[in-house]
């Protein structure tokens, strides 16, 4: 499944310092969720500021084979004539998701909790990722799995049942995916379906479902975590949808403007959800030189302008329970924390191996390959910072996975020599703008 690309292999060298302004593109998930929810609602659900990345445009693809009208009608400008809760056609042919856990894992629920059969699968990376954690609580409301593939993993063929049933259920890890994928089939449910999680994940579905229209609580359980209670059948109505710019992808530029000499950048518009904010955080506590700008409000989400100065980093300890909030960060965070004086440790990063590639094992080969001290301790990622300086030189196997491609371009901005990547063309599944807007700020030092 999936077209693959040959691989396109990507050098990044040093540059000079980067100034001026950027926005970079609209959130991942919250681009998924919109064009979801737009299919869930009868009507013509507006989005703006869309993603345009392949990852969000395969769930755009999908939610049309199960009979929505998605249309295009301007940079990020997007229509969905959603068919609506209850009336979804079965889809003709598989549901392709190339690389998104995200996109696959949330329509696994959409579909779980209709009368629909449909077959789910993607690329070589998410052949390999873990659907059992979605397929379990889909099974306890009433869907069947009819094939998969070894231990529990695309291609799937799922056949949802009309008749949801509304369940209680503890998600086993931190995972919006698993929560999102629960509450989607629970739409479909008469009675409350409930989500409890130990460790609260980012919360945009619920906020999305809650701005359609459905009835939904959710309330702190334990320390860290939350109990989230969904009324099933709701009447769901469309809202238009501004889609707040992504902390993920920010990230990079960010990190760029901390490592490269004498930069001086705005970030702007960068979603500071807290469930989202934990590298910014952790960046912080090192010493990074962040000040928030302007703080707002953007399609319903707490939005900032992030000046991001050069500075000296220290090493620090990122606890476990930060993980949720920055998930998908840890691989740029361990290539800032490789130009840092001291040792960072990362703890608790056992999801990472799940992830498009197996993050922890891959981060360090990458770092190893660019002559920087790393061990992997358990689920530990402990990396010995150079104090400013990065050896680079290497080149990196990036296993279809777009935020390591990046991550380790960002080094090569900064390291003594030139980093390698053996593949850049995943980048476009998140982050299509990423080249052109380091260049924007005056990095166009790839070849
Ligand atoms: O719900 C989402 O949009 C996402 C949840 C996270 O995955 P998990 O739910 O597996 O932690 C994250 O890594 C992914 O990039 C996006
Ligand atoms: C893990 C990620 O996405 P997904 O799970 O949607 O593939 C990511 O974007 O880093």
């Amino acid at each position: 499944m999936s077209h693959a690309l040959p691989p396109k292999p990507l050098t990044a060298r040093a540059c000079g310092p980067l100034q001026g302004r950027v926005r970079p593109p609209g959130d991942k998930s919250i681009s998924h969720r919109a064009f979801l929810l737009g299919l869930l609602s009868a009507g013509e659900t507006r989005i703006s500021g869309l993603l345009e990345g392949e990852d969000v445009l395969n769930t755009g693809r999908a939610c049309a084979q199960l009979g929505a009208r998605v249309e295009r009608v301007g940079d990020g400008q997007w229509t969905v004539r959603g068919v609506g809760l209850g009336a979804l056609l079965a889809p003709a042919e598989t549901l392709d998701f190339g690389n998104a856990g995200t996109g696959s894992r949330l329509m696994m629920g959409v579909v779980g909790g209709h009368g629909i059969t449909a077959r789910f699968d993607g690329d070589a990376s998410l052949r390999k990722r873990p659907m059992r954690r979605i397929l379990d609580p889909l099974a306890l409301m009433g869907a069947e799995v009819l094939e998969q593939g070894e231990g529990g993993r695309c291609p799937i063929l799922l056949k949802g049942t009309p008749d949801p049933a509304p369940i209680e259920y503890r998600t086993p890890v931190a995972s919006a995916q698993i929560k999102s994928a629960v509450l989607l089939a629970g739409l479909n449910a008469l009675g409350r379906t409930t989500v409890i999680e130990t460790e609260a994940s980012r919360d945009h579905t619920e906020k999305m479902l809650a701005y359609f229209g459905a009835t939904l609580t959710s309330e702190p359980f334990g320390e860290h975590g939350r109990k989230i209670a969904l009324e099933g059948r709701p009447e769901l109505t469309p809202k238009p949808i501004a889609v707040p710019a992504d902390p993920s992808s920010a990230a990079f530029l960010i990190a760029a403007a901390l490592l490269v000499e004498g930069s001086d950048v705005v970030v702007e518009g960068v979603m500071t959800n807290p469930l989202r904010n934990g590298f910014v955080a952790t960046l912080k506590e090192m010493g990074a030189d962040i000040e928030v700008l302007e703080t707002r409000e953007e399609g319903g989400e707490q939005v900032a302008d992030l000046r991001v100065r050069h500075s000296a980093l220290t090493g620090v300890v990122v606890p476990a329970d930060r993980a949720p909030a920055m998930i998908d960060e840890y691989i740029i965070l361990a290539v800032v924390a490789a130009f840092a004086k001291g040792v960072t440790h990362m703890n608790g990063l056992q999801e990472l191996r799940v992830k498009e590639s197996d993050r922890l094992a891959a981060t360090a080969a990458g770092l190893r390959a660019n002559g920087v001290a790393v061990v992997i301790e358990g689920d530990d990622l402990i990396v010995e910072g150079g104090a400013g300086a990065c050896p680079g030189g290497g080149l990196v196997e990036t296993h279809l996975d777009h935020r390591l491609a990046m991550s380790f371009l960002v080094m090569g901005l900064a390291a003594q020599k030139p980093v390698s990547v053996d593949d850049e063309t995943m980048i476009a599944t998140s982050f299509p703008t990423f080249k052109p807007l380091l260049a924007q700020l005056g990095a166009d030092c790839f070849s």
